[in-house]
Formats: C-alpha cells, structure tokens, sequence
C-alpha cells in the first residue's frame, strides 16, 4: 500500500514537472520565434506586442479591467472603437515587395546564410488580389478579443443583450473591416458556446471612415503632395542614408538600387510574415534595432502628419465619431435614469486611421515638439508611438458605470487602463470628462470643420 502511494506521488510530481516544463518550452519556443525588431513595426505591428502576456495565453484577461471603480458602480454601457485584425499587404506594397525580391534574385552577391536562406528557400507568395484583404490570423485577433472582452465585461457582453440585439455593431464597408466584425461575432458565439446566429451589422463609413468624407482634409492633406513633407525629408535624411548604406552592403548590391521604398519593403515583409505566419523569417535578419528604430520613425511621420497632430484638420475630422460616441454615453445615461438602456454595447470596427484621428483630437499621445524629419535622435522617448498605439485589431474601450455619486467613465486602450489627458485621475466622473472636452461637445461641427474655404473651392473648381 505504501509502495502503491509512493509511486502515486511520484508520478504526480513527474506529471506536474512534465506540464511545467512544456509550458515553458512552448512559451520559450514561441518567443524566440520573435524577431528583435518586432517592436519597431508601427501599424503594422502585432497585438501580441502590446501585450506580451497573451503570447502564453491568448485568452488571459487584466482582471483588474472588470473591477468596478467601487462597490456601489455598475457597468451600464460599453462603446469599443476597433482597428480591424491582422491583414495582407496592400497592393501598393506587393508590388514594392515584388520589385526588392527580384532585386535580391537577381543582383545580390552577399554571402550571409540568412540571404541564401531568401534565395534558395523563400518563395514570393503574395499577389495583387490580396490588397489589405484579412487573414485567419486577423479572425482570431478579433474572436478572441471578443472573447477577453466577454470575460472582462460578462454583465454587459452578455448572451441576454447578445440575443437581446442590445449589442450592436458597426463598421467600415471595407472587406478587412466587415469580416472582422463576423470574427469578432463568432467569438462571442464560441465564448457562449451559442450556435451561429450570424449578428447583423450596420455598414456606416460616414463614421467608420470619416477622412473620405471630409472635403478639407481630402484636398489639403490626401491630396496635398507637400502634406507629408516631413516624411519625404526624412526618406533623404542622413539616418535614412546610413540604413540604405547598410542594406546595401550586407546584400552587395549597388546603393543606387536601395531606395528608401526598397528598405521598407523589405521591412514589411518581415513585418508581414512574422504577422501573418509567426514566422521569424530571414527576411528579419537585414535589420539591426538601429534599421528598425529609423524605419518605425518614418512611418510614425507618415502618421503623425496624416492621422495625427501635424495638420488640425486630421483631428478635426474626426469631430463626427467624438460626437457619435458621446451622444451614445449621453442616451445610455438617460435611457438608465428613466427606462431600460436600448444599447448595452456598441461594438465599431474601423483602421488605424480611425483610431489615430480621434485620439488626437482627445488629446492622448501629445508630444510637446512636433516630429519632424530634423528630430528623429530627439524624438526616441516620443509618445506618439504607434507601435505601441495602433497594432493591428488596436482598440479603445470607453465603459460607463453608474455609481452612488454619479456616473463614472473607464477608458482602456488596448485593454490597459489609460487617464484622460489632463484628468489625472482613473475612473472619472462622467460628467468631468464632459466638463473637460465641453469645447469639443459644443464645438468641433463636422460639416464646419471639413468645409472648404471658399478660396480652396475656387481652386478644388477649377
Ligand atoms: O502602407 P499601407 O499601404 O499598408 O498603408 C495603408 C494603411 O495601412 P497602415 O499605414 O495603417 O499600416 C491602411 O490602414 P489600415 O488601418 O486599414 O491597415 C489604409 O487603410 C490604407 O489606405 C493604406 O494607407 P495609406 O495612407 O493610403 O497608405
């Protein structure tokens, strides 16, 4: 008998250490699937990234998230504004992926393993229909948000409001966007284990993709070549140079053929199949941090002066969505006083360049100096990061409790708790958020704000 409990025991233990051990090898192995630069990728960046503990467990949630502020709170209403999952290049960069892989082909004459590795294994399997479509990955970037988001929010995420249609969803009509909807939909359905009762979802652009309605900032910015000039001087600057230089070298390719839009191509498909594959490609294998920190701040340029704080009217087109999502905490607050609230949760998918504008115009990721293409050296503890801000399947989540002494508003972003700018406190009063962003509630009118003068209209006329 005391022979029997022994081996029990030990094989208990061995059974426990066997567990332990391949936890640890899986967790070990997929880390060091992680390219160095997988930091430095920007929008184009994963959203594992962001937050490293959903590499060992995808489905582990913050579960300071669904604590409420205090005892007495109870959450009545939750708006998640979301970028769209992990998708395929856009054409524009498939064909400047093409072009550097024949370029590698054809003229490269370096010797490291990792370039062999390009040209004897690697095989360029991206076509132009791809175009920004998304992939499987992008489905379980928003299944299992929608799964993390259920477990942190269970009263207001719920099968009731699911089936209730007090949950409801909107996007942009852009493919990547309306099958992340359906993803994030199928994760509730598996969260609940509930059949597929496919959800309706409303197409609205207007809100979802407010920069192709605003006239002022299609013609002062989209179509302004000298819009993003501080992206083109930086393609030029010396740090940009000395990463061309180095590419060159490490390929034995002449300089002349490195362009700017090589190096990032080359960037992206790194980027591309460590996203789309978890691959840590040889593609990742050009670059050093130092490559990569100058690339991530191009592209930090490009959207800081296209969907950030270099040009007023980028923030100021998303006056519509500022509008939309307090109108909605405002009906939900009335509805709670005097009836039942109609719309639990409203879930709304867009793209970075939804998310970017209407942070901005809130306030968050204010860098006192302006990036620039002279300040890239000074700009290193930048937080107008958007590695860090708009990975793919990037979300803000605004939750409103009623409490004791009021209402009180949550904002998470990316599912960490972030304080309004200058409410420097978590949880706020509703109605100081309200307070705090009153110029904006009576001001910030989208028609006035995207109208244009009647100088540019002559122009636009002509
Ligand atoms: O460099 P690409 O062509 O990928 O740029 C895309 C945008 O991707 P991002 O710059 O954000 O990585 C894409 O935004 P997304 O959030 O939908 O991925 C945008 O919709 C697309 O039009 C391209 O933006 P651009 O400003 O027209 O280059």
């Amino acid at each position: 008998m005391r022979l029997t409990r022994g081996l029990l025991k030990r094989n208990l233990v061995l059974s426990a250490l066997g567990i332990i051990m391949f936890r640890f090898s899986s967790a070990y192995f997929q880390k060091s699937t992680i390219p160095a630069i997988a930091n430095y990728f920007g929008t184009k960046g994963r959203y594992e990234e962001v937050n490293p503990y959903l590499i060992d467990d995808i489905l582990s949630v913050n579960k300071s998230l669904s604590k409420p502020p205090s005892p007495d709170c109870r959450a009545i209403h939750l708006t998640a504004i979301i970028r769209h999952g992990t998708r395929y290049p856009t054409t524009k960069n498939i064909k400047r992926m093409k072009r550097f892989y024949s370029l590698i082909v054809n003229e490269s004459k370096g010797t490291y393993a990792w370039l062999r590795d390009i040209k004897n294994n690697w095989e360029m399997w991206y076509t132009e229909d791809m175009d920004g479509k998304l992939v499987e990955k992008g489905r379980d970037d928003h299944r299992h948000l929608a799964m993390r988001l259920a477990t942190s929010f269970p009263t207001l995420i719920s099968v009731d409001n699911f089936q209730g249609n007090r949950i409801k969803f909107i996007t942009s009509s852009k493919h990547r966007c309306v099958d992340s909807v359906e993803a994030f939909q199928e994760g509730l359905q598996r969260r609940w284990h509930i059949q597929d009762t496919r959800y309706s979802q409303e197409i609205n652009d207007s809100l979802m993709r407010f920069f192709d309605k605003c006239k002022k900032f299609i013609e002062n910015v989209d179509n302004n070549k000298t819009a993003l000039l501080e992206v083109d001087l930086f393609k030029s600057s010396d740090e940009m140079k000395n990463v061309q230089r180095r590419i060159a070298e490490r390929l034995q390719i002449s300089l002349s053929d490195i362009t700017p839009d090589m190096v990032e191509a080359a960037f992206f498909l790194c980027s591309y199949e460590f996203a789309i594959k978890t691959v840590n490609s040889p593609w990742c294998n050009m670059f050093e941090k130092t490559d990569a920190q100058v690339l991530e701040y191009k592209n930090d340029l490009k959207q800081y002066w296209k969907r950030g704080y270099g040009h007023d009217i980028n923030r100021k087109s998303s006056c519509s969505l500022f509008h939309d999502l307090f109108r909605r905490l405002d009906q939900t607050a009335y509805d709670y006083r005097f009836g039942q609230v109609a719309e639990a949760v409203t879930v709304q998918v867009g793209h970075a360049e939804t998310l970017l504008p209407l942070l901005s115009l809130m306030g968050f990721f204010h860098d006192e100096t302006p990036l620039t293409a002279a300040n890239f050296h000074a700009q290193h503890g930048r937080t107008f990061r958007t590695s860090q801000i708009v990975p793919y399947a990037a979300n803000l989540v605004f939750v409103l409790y009623d409490c004791n002494k009021g209402l009180r508003l949550r904002f998470l972003l990316n599912e960490k708790p972030m304080t309004f700018p200058g409410i420097n406190q978590p949880d706020p009063l509703y109605r100081t958020v309200r307070d705090h962003y009153s110029d904006l509630l009576h001001g910030c009118d989208f028609e006035k704000e995207c109208e244009l003068r009647k100088a540019n209209r002559r122009n636009s006329e002509l």
